[in-house]
C-alpha cells in the first residue's frame, strides 16, 4: 500500500475564538493514490491520532493504527481505490499543534494554547487538503468526535464533500455525558501535578488525573452488557496489581476485581500515550460543540449539503445513541438529502466502532461505491419482501429503525 506521512506547515491560524498562532502544524498520514476524485478524509475520535492504518507506533511505542481492519488494500476503504487522509486535530499531541507544542517564545503553549474547536479541526483539514492539491472530497467519514468533525464538513463546506459517513456520532452531546467530561476534566485539573497546565518541563506529571479522566472516559466507551460479559463481579488473578487508591486501608481486605483492574490497565497505558492538556482541550471542543449553533435547526445546517449521507449507530452506545442518530437522520431528511441510518445490534457500548469492523465495514463500502441507493443487502436469507423506506440500510444488522 502506497501510504505518506508528514506534516505540513500551515503558517498563521485563526482559531473561531479571534485568537491566532503564528504557525499551525498538522500532521498526517495518507494511504493510496490520489486520482483527482477519489479522496475520503478520515476524521479521528477523541484520542486517536492520523495513523489509521498501518503499523505506526507512538512515542511510548505503543502500536496505534486504530482502524486497520476498515482501511487498507481490500478493506472497506480500500486502499487500491481511494486516497486515505487523515490528519490529526489541533490541540492533540501526535505531532499537529496543540498545548504541548512549543510556543513563539520557545516555551510549551500549555494552556496559552487558544480554546480550540472542531470548527477550527475542519478548518485546518481544509487548509492540508489544499496543500496536498485535494478539492473536493469523494467522502468525509468520522466516528464518535470525528463524527462531529465529519458533520461540520457538510456544514462549513457542504459543496466539498460528495458523501457523508457518520459513525457513532450526534450534533451535540447530552447533558449526562457533558457531566462526565467535566468530572474528567475536574480530576485533571484538581491532580497538583497539573500545575496549571505548566508540568512539561517538570519530573512528575498530571498522570492521576489523566488516569482517572481516561477511567471515566472507558466506562462511558463500554455498556452494561460488554462489562458484564467482560468482567462480571470476578475478582482479578492473585498476580494483579492495585493501583487505585493503593493507601487505602480497607483495600487489603476486598478484592481487586476484574474491572478495575481493567480500568487501571487501561489507564496506565493511557497516560504514555496522551497529554493531559490536550485531554481538556478536545473534550471541551467536543462539549462544545453543536451542529445547530448558527442556524435555526440542525436541519437548516446540514440544507446546503447536496451530496448523501450514511449514518451508522448502535444500540448498546450510551454515549452517542441510536435514538440522536434517528434524530439526525431526521434533519437529513427535512432537507431532502439521501439518508440512511443503519442502527447497529451491538453491545460493545461506543467503542463498537473500533471493535466490529465486520458490521462497520460493509455498510460503509457499499455506500462509498454506490451512495445512499447502493445500499446492499449482505446476508439474502434475513432479506426482507421490500426495502420499506430509506431508513432501512441492511436487514443482516437489525436496525431499530427499519419498521
Ligand atoms: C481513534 C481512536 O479511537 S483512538 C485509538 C484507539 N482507541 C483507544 O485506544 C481507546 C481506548 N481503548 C479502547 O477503547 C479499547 O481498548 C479498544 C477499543 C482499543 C479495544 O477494545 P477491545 O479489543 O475490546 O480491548 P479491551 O478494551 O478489552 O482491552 C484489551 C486490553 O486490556 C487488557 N485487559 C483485559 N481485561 C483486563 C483486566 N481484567 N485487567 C487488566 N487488563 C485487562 C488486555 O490484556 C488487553 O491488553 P493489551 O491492549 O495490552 O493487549
Ligand atoms: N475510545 C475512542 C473513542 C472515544 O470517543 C477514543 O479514545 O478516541
Amino acid at each position: 500500500m502506497k501510504s505518506d506521512s508528514g506534516t505540513v506547515e500551515l503558517g498563521a491560524f485563526d482559531f473561531e475564538c479571534g485568537a491566532e498562532i503564528p504557525n499551525m502544524e498538522v500532521a498526517y498520514e495518507s494511504y493510496g493514490e490520489f486520482d483527482g476524485d477519489n479522496a475520503v478524509l478520515v476524521c479521528h475520535a477523541l484520542t486517536g491520532s492520523q495513523n489509521v492504518a498501518g503499523y505506526g507506533t507512538d512515542t511510548a511505542g505503543q502500536a496505534r493504527a486504530w482502524w486497520n481492519d476498515i482501511v487498507g488494500p481490500g478493506k472497506a476503504i480500500d486502499t487500491n481505490d481511494y486516497y486515505v487522509v487523515c490528519a490529526n486535530v489541533p490541540g492533540s499531541c501526535y505531532g499537529t499543534t496543540g498545548p504541548a507544542s512549543d510556543a513563539p517564545n520557545g516555551d510549551p503553549y500549555g494552556t496559552e494554547f487558544p480554546p480550540v474547536t472542531v470548527g477550527d479541526w475542519t478548518r485546518a483539514q481544509r487548509r492540508l487538503l489544499d496543500e496536498l492539491g485535494v478539492g473536493r472530497l469523494h467522502a468525509v467519514v468520522g466516528g464518535s468526535v470525528g463524527g462531529m468533525n465529519a458533520l461540520d464538513w457538510v456544514r462549513q463546506y457542504p459543496d466539498d464533500v460528495r458523501y457523508l459517513v457518520g459513525i457513532a456520532t450526534a450534533p451535540r452531546l447530552d447533558p449526562q455525558c457533558l457531566a462526565l467530561d467535566a468530572i474528567a476534566r475536574r480530576a485533571i485539573t484538581t491532580d497538583p501535578d497539573w500545575n496549571g497546565g505548566d508540568y512539561y518541563d517538570a519530573d512528575e506529571k498530571p498522570t492521576d488525573g489523566l488516569a482517572l479522566a481516561r477511567q471515566l472516559g472507558h466506562v462511558m466507551y463500554l455498556s452494561k452488557a460488554s462489562m458484564e460479559r467482560k468482567f462480571g463481579r470476578r475478582a482479578a488473578g492473585r498476580d494483579a496489581r492495585r493501583d487505585s487508591f493503593p493507601s487505602d486501608p480497607a483495600a487489603a481486605f476486598f478484592p481487586y476485581r476484574d474491572v478495575e483492574s481493567y480500568l487501571d490497565y487501561q489507564a496506565e497505558k493511557f497516560v504514555d500515550r496522551f497529554d493531559a492538556n490536550s485531554y481538556l482541550y478536545l473534550t471541551r471542543a467536543m462539549d462544545d460543540y453543536d451542529l445547530s449553533e448558527g442556524y435555526e435547526s440542525d436541519a437548516d445546517a446540514v440544507a446546503a449539503f447536496e451530496g448523501e449521507t450514511l449514518l451508522l449507530s448502535f444500540t448498546g452506545d450510551w454515549h452517542f445513541t441510536t435514538e440522536q442518530a434517528e434524530t439526525l437522520a431526521a434533519s437529513f431528511r427535512e432537507r431532502s438529502v439521501p439518508v440512511a441510518h443503519h442502527a447497529i445490534e451491538s453491545d460493545h457500548g461506543h467503542d463498537a466502532f473500533l471493535v466490529e469492523p465486520e458490521k462497520v465495514g460493509p455498510p460503509v463500502r457499499d455506500f462509498l461505491e454506490s451512495g445512499v441507493e447502493g445500499r446492499a443487502v449482505h446476508d439474502t436469507e434475513d432479506e426482507p419482501e421490500s426495502v420499506p423506506d430509506d431508513r432501512d440500510f441492511a436487514p443482516v444488522h437489525s436496525s431499530l429503525f427499519s419498521r
